[in-house]
């Protein structure tokens, strides 16, 4: 049987995308959003590729000959699983890929952050240094890493690499998570005790909003917090008042609600010293897009030898 595999956001992943091992007809789309879209490029394939388009009910009832959607990332919350189970499609995804990527994104933002080296090098370019009275300035406050301590919300794979290098920063960690494991404390001793907090959980029913103006009032006026999990964990117009309001010192972001956020974004459109958004490219380094378009392809080859990998329930 010849297997027919459509991608449909090929140019969202910046990596060598090998052939898979089996007679195939392989079909790839730069990019594709609508729902009338999906369902016209996918209508004759029984695998589809996807790294962020959108696979709601309404789509997946449209497609029959459907068997796996092979997402090329960790999170799948794009997919409506419930819908795909219920037709016996198969839902993979991409599992510890972005070791070193995502934690060397989160470190740097802490560091900007606790840092304002941002701030600090946007007033140069302003020319506030020209005229300083003094060889410097202290405009932003700046705290040492070290010794900081550090809340890490989703103990999971990203979580323990971000913990591991943390520590080796002279930090504290305090790593929250709802699988039982050793060395955990509860969310709202992270809240309360934390100067920074990490988010690394997926976007579920149960995450959605996972802070917002409770959890903001409970951290540190001075506390950061930096999101690179998903932007629907956060309720941005609380994060946008708490740090318009002081009731946290800063934020740095890598997802938010709608990307891309096509309608403009409170906090991407925002102008404040203490917020950085990057462009949901906390994976992005060459290394790991190629181990992830790796990995892709060995869950589509599994997949059609009978042993699927890494299935998300
Ligand atoms: N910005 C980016 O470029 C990237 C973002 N991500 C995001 O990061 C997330 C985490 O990735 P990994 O660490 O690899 O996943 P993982 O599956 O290894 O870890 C997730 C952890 O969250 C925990 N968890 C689930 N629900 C929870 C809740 N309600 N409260 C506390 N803990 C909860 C799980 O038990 C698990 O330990 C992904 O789901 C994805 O959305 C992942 C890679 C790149
Ligand atoms: O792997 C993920 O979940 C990402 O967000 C990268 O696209």
């Amino acid at each position: 049987m010849t297997h027919k595999i459509v991608f449909l956001d090929r140019e969202s992943l910046d990596a060598n995308v090998r052939a898979p091992s089996f007679p195939h007809e392989y079909v790839e789309h730069q990019s594709t959003w609508t729902p009338d879209e999906i369902v016209e490029r996918l209508k004759d394939a029984d695998i589809a590729l996807i790294n962020k388009v959108p696979m709601r009910a309404d789509v997946l009832k449209q497609l029959p000959k459907l068997k796996l959607i092979a997402v090329a990332a960790t999170g799948t919350d794009v997919v409506d699983k419930a819908q795909a189970k219920a037709q016996g499609i198969v839902v993979s995804n991409i599992r510890n890929y972005a070791f070193n990527t995502v934690p060397e994104h989160v470190i740097g933002l802490i560091f900007a952050l606790r840092r304002a080296i941002v701030p600090y090098a946007n007033s140069v370019k302003r020319g506030d240094w020209n005229k300083s009275q003094q060889f410097c300035y202290f405009d932003y406050p700046i705290y040492d890493v070290a010794g900081s301590t550090l809340g890490i919300v989703g103990y999971g794979a990203l979580g323990k690499s971000i913990g591991k290098r943390a520590e080796a920063l002279g930090m504290k960690i305090l790593p929250y998570d709802v699988f039982p494991q050793d060395g955990l404390v509860d969310f709202e001793t992270v809240l309360t005790q934390s100067d920074i907090i990490t988010i690394h959980v997926p976007l579920t029913p149960d995450t959605k909003n996972l802070f917002g103006a409770e959890q903001f009032k409970k951290m540190k006026n001075s506390a950061i917090l930096i999101n690179t999990a998903r932007g629907g964990l956060v309720d941005e117009a609380a994060l946008l008042e708490a740090l318009k309001s002081g009731e946290i010192g800063g934020a740095g972001f890598d997802v938010v609600a709608q990307e891309p956020p096509k309608d403009g974004n409170i906090l991407c459109d925002a102008d404040l010293p203490n917020l950085i958004v990057t462009p949901h490219v906390a994976w992005a380094s060459k290394q790991a897009m190629q181990i992830l378009a790796d990995q892709l392809i060995d869950n589509v080859e599994n997949f059609v030898a009978g042993k699927p990998s890494n299935v998300v329930e």
